[in-house]
């Protein structure tokens, strides 16, 4: 289904965490609060039906949006905002998370588990109806019906994620926020999952908010591909577009593919760094401690995200074309 109206939108969307501890405040006679910007300044719009993945290394604020799209944290600032849901509901929202072992309740049969959103939200009428809906559930993502009368450690971890699938469709979400969803999986079931996920979202039509550290998950699964560091998109366009030319030299890390090079020793350079502390970022670009392409500027000035066709990229190089590619100087 296609509908011109985004099902959720992000608007200059930060979130700070206070990590003072009170009594360090208090041996050092410190006033001053500490704070932790984990996400800064970030709009997007997913489209009904489609498939937008956030990719960054581990901190870079990918799980504190899941987090702010779910109303489990409230924004410091900024908008977000959710399309019509249908006949005129709220848009349902569900959230699969990385760890199905932590996340189902290991005393309770797997049917029952299933069964307490549809319960909760009186989505059936009767004990009889539930129970024909977890049995068609199951099915949904694999299981047999007879499933729902066992415990989740009597399934494997692939099987646990089909599980926690099934209860997260029982309250029949229409955007689903994955959180890591595969990461704890084994490879060849990943892809099992990545593709049980493909098709149920063309089935019923659902839309996805994807968070992965691993773009090999992310590209076959979306449309658009936002990749973060340190609290901000530095690059975001379709996942074609951005698997064929990736332009943010943070980009170009994490697909193995380095910017044009006189200098063999660029990729190792770059390869070699880790993302810095959020609680002290570095002036300029962020990326600049770990960038091959970074001078003067980079060090002092945080670049904007810079528009062009359907791709955003957050980059002194790129905007002055010193990445070896074509200039892109549209303000976003
Ligand atoms: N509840 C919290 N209190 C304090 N700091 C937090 C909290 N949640 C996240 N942070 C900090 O915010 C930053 C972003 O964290 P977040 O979990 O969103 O990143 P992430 O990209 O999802 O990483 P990971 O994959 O490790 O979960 C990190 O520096 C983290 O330490």
């Amino acid at each position: 289904m296609t509908h011109s109206e985004p099902i959720l939108t992000l608007a200059e969307v930060s979130k700070s965490f206070d990590v003072s501890a009170p009594w360090l405040n208090r041996v050092l006679e410190r006033k001053d609060k500490l704070y932790v910007q984990a996400v800064s300044e970030v709009s997007f719009e997913v489209p009904r039906g489609s498939c937008f993945s956030i990719v960054g290394e581990s901190g870079c604020g990918k799980s504190t949006i899941a987090r702010l799209v779910t109303g489990l944290y409230r924004t410091t600032a900024g908008d977000i905002r959710f399309g019509k849901g249908t006949g005129d509901q709220p848009v349902r929202v569900q959230m699969i998370f990385q760890d199905p072992q932590s996340s189902l309740n290991p005393r309770w049969r797997v049917g029952d588990i299933i069964a307490e959103p549809i319960r909760e939200m009186k989505l059936r009428d009767t004990d009889e109806q539930a129970r024909d809906r977890v049995a068609e559930l199951l099915g949904i993502v694999g299981l047999a019906a007879d499933d729902a009368a066992k415990y989740p450690h009597e399934f494997s971890g692939g099987q646990r994620q089909r599980i926690s699938i099934a209860r997260a469709l029982a309250s029949e979400p229409e955007l689903l926020v994955c959180d890591e969803p595969t990461s704890a999986l084994d490879v060849s079931v990943q892809a099992q999952i990545l593709n049980l996920m493909r098709r149920l979202q063309k089935e019923l039509g659902l839309t996805y908010l994807f968070i992965s550290h691993d773009l090999s998950v992310v590209r076959h699964m979306s449309d658009t591909i936002a990749v973060m560091y340190l609290g901000r998109i530095v690059e975001m366009g379709p996942a074609e577009r951005l698997f064929a030319q990736p332009r943010h030299p943070y980009s170009r890390l994490l697909l193995g593919t380095i910017p044009d090079i006189h200098d063999p020793n660029r990729d190792r350079v770059l390869a070699a760094g880790e993302p810095p502390s959020p609680l002290n970022p570095p002036p300029g670009c962020t990326f600049h401690p770990r960038c091959p392409l970074a001078n003067e500027r980079c060090r002092a000035e945080m670049p904007e995200l810079i528009a062009q066709d359907r791709t955003a990229v957050r980059c002194h190089a790129v905007a002055e074309g010193r990445d070896g590619d074509t200039r892109i100087s549209e303000a976003v």
